[in-house]
């Protein structure tokens, strides 16, 4: 099988660094703030510095374009939360020094090349502040496609009572989800709704992550009128590939017509539910181009479906 070392390292690496996620948030931890205002917290850290420290014994040469850095955490300043990353990875890594824990996380800052990891360690920080859904987000991208895709949502059911969902998918072998006490990997599908007024639709929390107005007039639009189901992080991709939710839609918020997609938002998400049959594009039905950026430039809104309502729902919003 392909890439089968990637995707063992990869299902090892999230699933440890979502154990450390979990013990921070029994804590209750309280959250700092990024340079461009948007919280992070001590397991984004922790969780970072695992999933790089696996990947980089095992790819050495492998850059990994992670969400965080530890520039903030070196700083007098955050001494506090410091000393809290370092013992929460010391639980998983007892015999780490600070200073390696701190290189870890700084691993993240490697560039888009032909090859490469992009890892959100934390996808929905705010859906983890409130104790709601958030994802351990990573995945290889080759050639300017992703070949592999890991998402492990701790707080997520969808077979079994308790909690803990991975999904992993790679390039032409499929999607799999497990319930992480379980253990036991499942081909997963994306559903077969055709029947639009009875689909479900997945969006996200934070009204200003999207453009709620315009997405419940394209609802309208296509004739959908189930309630969506709000989630948040990359928790939704994989509510669809697995055939809980035939769409999930994410329009550019109205505030800032001037941001653009992070990679790590959507990589993983974007293989699990292609693998499983469905589709994912722009609202202009173009493809996500991985290849270039840490921002996705191009894209305008995400459009995530089983693939068979996606060109319907292209044509809604072109009217
Ligand atoms: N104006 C905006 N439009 C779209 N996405 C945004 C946004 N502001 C922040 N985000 C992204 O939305 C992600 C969470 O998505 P969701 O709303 O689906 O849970 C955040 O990831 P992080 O939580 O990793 O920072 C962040 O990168
Ligand atoms: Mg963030
Ligand atoms: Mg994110
Ligand atoms: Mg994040």
């Amino acid at each position: 099988m392909a890439y089968e070392q990637e995707k063992q390292v990869a299902m090892q690496a999230t699933l440890a660094a979502a154990k450390l996620c979990q013990r921070v948030r029994q804590d209750i931890p309280p959250a700092m703030e990024k340079s461009d205002k948007s919280p992070v917290t001590v397991a984004d850290y922790g969780a970072q510095s695992l999933v790089c420290k696996a990947l980089g014994e095992a790819f050495p040469n492998d850059p990994i374009v992670g969400e965080e850095d530890a520039t903030a955490l070196r700083s007098p300043e955050y001494e506090a939360s410091r000393q809290k990353v370092v013992s929460y990875v010391r639980e998983i890594e007892a015999n780490a020094s600070e200073t390696e824990i701190l290189n870890w996380i700084d691993r993240g800052n490697g560039q888009v090349a032909p090859r490469f990891w992009t890892l959100d360690p934390i996808d929905g920080t705010k859906g983890f502040l409130r104790q709601d859904q958030y994802a351990i987000a990573l995945a290889l991208i080759e050639d300017g496609e992703v070949k592999v895709g890991v998402m492990v949502c701790p707080a997520l059911s969808l077979t079994s009572d308790d909690p803990g969902t991975l999904f992993v998918a790679v390039r032409g072998e499929g999607s799999q989800m497990m319930a992480i006490t379980e253990g036991e990997l499942k081909p997963i599908r994306v559903c077969g709704v055709e029947d639009v007024s009875k689909l479900r639709v997945v969006e996200s929390v934070e009204a200003s992550h999207g453009n709620p107005e315009q997405q419940q007039k394209l609802l309208d639009a296509v004739g959908i009128t189930t309630p969506s189901l709000h989630m948040d992080s990359q928790a939704k991709y994989g509510v669809v590939a697995a055939g809980d939710a035939a769409l999930y839609l994410r329009l550019p918020s109205a505030d800032r017509p001037d941001y653009r997609e992070n990679i790590w938002d959507h990589a993983a998400g974007a293989i699990v539910v292609e693998e499983a049959g469905g589709r994912v594009s722009d609202m202009y039905g173009q493809p996500l181009d991985f290849s270039r950026d840490v921002k996705l430039r191009e894209t305008r809104g995400v459009i995530v479906s089983n693939g068979i309502i996606h060109d319907r729902v292209l044509e809604a919003l072109k009217r």
